[in-house]
């Protein structure tokens, strides 16, 4: 908060001492305000003051006390070229005697624009004996800063700088900047001196360096914490009557004003003025107009600084700086070359402000020139399009945008052409990363598809290395991202493609992992789909041909087959690096595949029509083929009862192989000695399953049934051969009927006609057999060959009269007539009669 404090007690209290003091060192004592001011004794310009000789930093007036002595020696810390002091410790120690009271001095300084009367405030309140302006030519008195110690007060160090805003620096404000912030640093008590008139003027009033000065502290010294520093503000020549509160209220109002637009660092974005700063006003009445009434509050004003017990004493703890007195050479040093390599102090000249002008004026051309011509470009990116040359094309774009702005801009101040070229340059590339970022994703998205494509097409080669296929086209793929990156990035630019790349790679990763567990999924489907196909196909063809060591050679194929399967799948595991803990539960998934495949295969081949079949074919190749394999003709003297009896036992036999649990070591061994809740259900059961009677006793009894139909018909079949070949016509029958029908043969073959009639019968019925028309032909023939037989019969009959023969001839064809399949009881009814 400030603390404006009302400079209004007219009584004048500086004491006789104080005031002859003031005389003797200083001005004399004021006359009427209009009156042009006496020359002070020592008016005569000291060294290091413009007047002076500048090579000169002390003024060592003889004088014969000790206090006199202090009085006039000071120090010129820094000079106007900005060169600090060697002699600052010296000066401290065997001068002024401060170097050894550690904590124990003050620091104050004074800030304001040139010949406002510092130098004359500093002299009046601490005594000390500043260059004040000679009144007859008005100019700079102060260049550069100045030390001195107060005396007669122990440790006080009073700063005296050099004026602002003075007609020898002209434009350059730097020293100004620079040592206001110097002051600022390393002064617990600043004075900021101005004339009343100044008050609401901002340049006038130091507002725009106050600023800079506040801006460039607060970013380089201020931490949260930091030690307070107390801005006393002095307003001079106080008579217009304004109350102080309002002068205090418009300065405040502007201070506030300032502090509120500057960049705050980070951390103190939010800190207020009076975090920092206490901020105290008082005036003085006019030296020349009110002589008497400065000197007294002068003298008021002065106890103030010199007076501890003061209630209003300025110097308080809260504003030291922390450093010791022996420390505050080096310490000031450090500060003052801090500053003086501060860039944010350079102003522009006018010169400078000009080139900036048109520089920027130049470079929004330039920029909007640039912008332009790589628009299509952008919009094909944009559009996700993968444009290879654009790094080229904008480099090229770039460069023509910057040839008019060298040619015009160049011509300007130089310093400001290369920074405002290089901003240019810096605007540029930061625009164009957007596309760069934009081209890099549709890239990724790219290098994504190319990897997967790349993974799919390696993969399908034989004995494809899992791995070494993504190794080989993780690090294709990363190769092509960062050609795109290369390709796309401006010459001017520090863009790298690496987090690019280290973002695809962690993709590709997650897309390996993926890919890892598909191919083994499939490489389980693929491993399964083969086994169970051969286990299938092996176990048909051993079932199909029933031996003794049927089911041990199941057993074996089972294990071999299966054997084979898991070490391909625990070969491809590794290769993909797949845990043992997944890869055993891969294993259990093959087996019980297996052991169902096995199930299912035995299934089918012990099915009862399976069963049926498998009998009756044991049954045919005992009962219709002879040792030699030759299939049997029954004939009358063959034991056809004792060869069915014999085959069919030996047939039934086979079921007995099926009736008891086959025999599967291998296969039970799948589930022994290991822990049931660890062995999935489906291979727990195939191999319980597995481990049960094939064909239970009801199911054999009625397979035995079926078979013994099946094959009783095969024995019908026999006898019946058999009576059909005893059934056959004589042979001396044909030649009865040849002699008997020697008349209608006779007829035949002499009657032309029929002799044809003959011929073409034979040529037709050739014919059809060729063609295979004859059984149909057969079947008309042996109607006609009947009818044929009939009248042939009565022929005979009718020429022979002899009934015998004629009947047996008839009987004969009349068996011949009798349809092809007989029926089955008159079959058993002829088996009965022969047996
Ligand atoms: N009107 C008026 N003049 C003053 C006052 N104090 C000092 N002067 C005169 O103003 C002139 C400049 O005084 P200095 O003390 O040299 O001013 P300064 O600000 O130190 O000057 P530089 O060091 O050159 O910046 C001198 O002629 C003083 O006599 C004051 O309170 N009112």
């Amino acid at each position: 908060m400030s603390n404006p404090d009302v400079s209004t007690d007219p009584t004048p209290a500086a004491s006789l001492h104080e005031l002859a003091a003031d005389d003797a060192a200083h001005a004399p004592a004021p006359a009427a305000s209009d009156v042009p001011l006496p020359q002070s004794p020592d008016a005569a310009p000291p060294a290091g003051s413009a007047p002076k000789e500048e090579t000169s930093r002390e003024l060592a007036v003889a004088a014969p006390s000790v206090e006199e002595e202090e009085r006039t020696v000071r120090l010129q810390i820094i000079d106007d070229e900005k060169r600090f002091t060697p002699d600052l410790d010296e000066y401290m120690n065997a001068k002024w005697h401060v170097l050894d009271r550690g904590f124990d001095y003050n620091m104050i300084a004074v800030f304001g624009s040139q010949s406002t009367g510092k130098s004359t405030l500093l002299n009046r309140i601490f005594h000390t004996d500043f260059d004040v302006m000679n009144e007859s030519r008005r100019g700079q008195t102060t260049k550069g800063i100045w030390l001195a110690k107060a005396p007669g007060l122990k440790g006080t160090l009073v700063m005296d700088v050099e004026g602002t805003d003075g007609r020898e620096r002209g434009e350059d404000q730097d020293f100004e900047r620079k040592s206001s912030l110097f002051a600022l640093a390393i002064a617990e008590v600043i004075i900021i001196n101005m004339w009343e008139h100044m008050v609401g003027l901002y340049q006038g009033a130091n507002m725009g360096l106050l600023k800079v000065v506040l801006d460039v502290n607060l970013s380089l010294f201020q931490k949260k914490g930091s030690p307070r520093t107390h801005l006393f503000f002095v307003i001079r020549d106080h008579a217009s009557g304004t109350p102080l509160e309002m002068l205090a209220e418009t300065v405040r109002t502007d201070l506030d004003r300032i502090w509120a637009s500057l960049n705050k660092p980070p951390g103190l974005e939010n800190a207020k003025l009076d975090d920092f700063f206490d901020v105290t006003f008082t005036s003085l009445p006019h030296k020349r107009l009110q002589p008497d009434r400065f000197e007294s509050e002068a003298e008021k004003l002065r106890a103030r600084f010199i007076d501890p017990h003061h209630p209003k004493f300025v110097f308080q703890p809260r504003y030291k700086k922390g450093i010791p007195a022996d420390g505050f050479p080096r310490f000031a040093r450090d500060i003052w070359d801090q500053i003086n390599a501060n860039r944010d102090l350079d102003l522009p000249s006018q010169q400078e402000l000009l080139a900036q002008f048109r520089c920027d004026e130049l470079a929004a051309v330039a920029s909007a020139a640039y912008t332009k011509s790589t628009a299509p470009l952008r919009a094909r990116i944009e559009g996700g399009e993968i444009v290879d040359t654009f790094g080229q094309d904008a480099d090229a774009a770039l460069e023509a945008a910057l040839a008019p702005f060298d040619q015009s801009a160049s011509r300007y101040h130089r310093g400001v052409y290369e920074r405002k070229r290089a901003d240019l340059i810096d605007r540029v590339v930061t625009a164009t990363y957007s596309v760069y970022s934009t081209q890099m994703r549709n890239a990724h998205r790219r290098a994504i598809n190319l990897f997967k494509n790349g993974l799919d097409f390696k993969l399908k080669a034989k004995h494809a290395d899992f791995f070494q296929v993504v190794d080989t086209t993780t690090e294709e793929v990363a190769r092509y991202l960062a050609t795109v990156s290369n390709l796309t990035k401006l010459k001017a630019a520090d863009w790298t493609g690496d987090e690019a790349v280290a973002l695809l790679r962690s993709e590709l990763a997650v897309i390996v992992d993926e890919r890892r567990v598909e191919e083994l999924a499939k490489m389980t489907t693929a491993t399964e789909k083969q086994l169970v196909g051969e286990l299938n196909e092996a176990v048909a063809l051993i079932l199909s041909d029933p031996q003794p060591a049927m089911w041990t050679r199941v057993d074996e194929t089972f294990k071999d087959l299966l054997g084979n399967a898991e070490q391909a799948l625990t070969r491809r595991a590794t290769m993909l690096r797949i845990d043992g803990n997944e890869t055993a539960e891969r294993l259990d998934d093959l087996r019980a595949a297996a052991a169902q495949a096995l199930k299912d295969a035995i299934a089918a081949a012990t099915s009862d029509a399976a069963l049926v079949q498998r009998l009756r074919a044991k049954f045919e190749e005992k009962f219709r083929y002879d040792d030699q394999g030759v299939p049997r003709v029954w004939s009358s003297a063959d034991d056809i009862d004792g060869a069915y009896k014999k085959a069919r036992d030996e047939a039934a036999a086979l079921l007995a192989s099926y009736s008891e649990p086959a025999p599967l070591p291998a296969v039970q061994g799948l589930v022994a000695d290991r822990d049931l809740a660890l062995i999935p259900d489906t291979l727990a059961t195939s191999v319980a399953d597995l481990g049960r009677s094939l064909v239970p006793p009801a199911r054999a009894s009625d397979v035995t049934l079926r078979f013994r139909r099946e094959v009783d018909v095969m024995y019908t079949e026999a006898k019946r051969s058999v009576v059909a070949a005893q059934a056959h016509v004589p042979k001396w029958v044909f030649a009865v009927m040849l002699v008997l029908g020697w008349n209608e043969l006779s007829y035949l073959l002499t009657n032309p006609v029929m002799l044809f009639l003959f011929l073409l019968i034979g040529a037709v019925a050739y014919v059809l057999h060729m063609t295979g028309l004859d059984r149909p032909a057969l079947s008309v023939a042996n109607r006609v060959g009947m009818e044929a037989a009939r009248q042939v019969g009565e022929r005979i009959h009718d020429a022979t009269g002899g009934r015998g023969i004629a009947g047996a001839v008839n009987g004969y064809f009349l068996e011949q007539v009798r349809p092809a399949s007989a029926s089955k009881d008159d079959l058993e009814l002829t088996e009965k009669k022969t047996q």
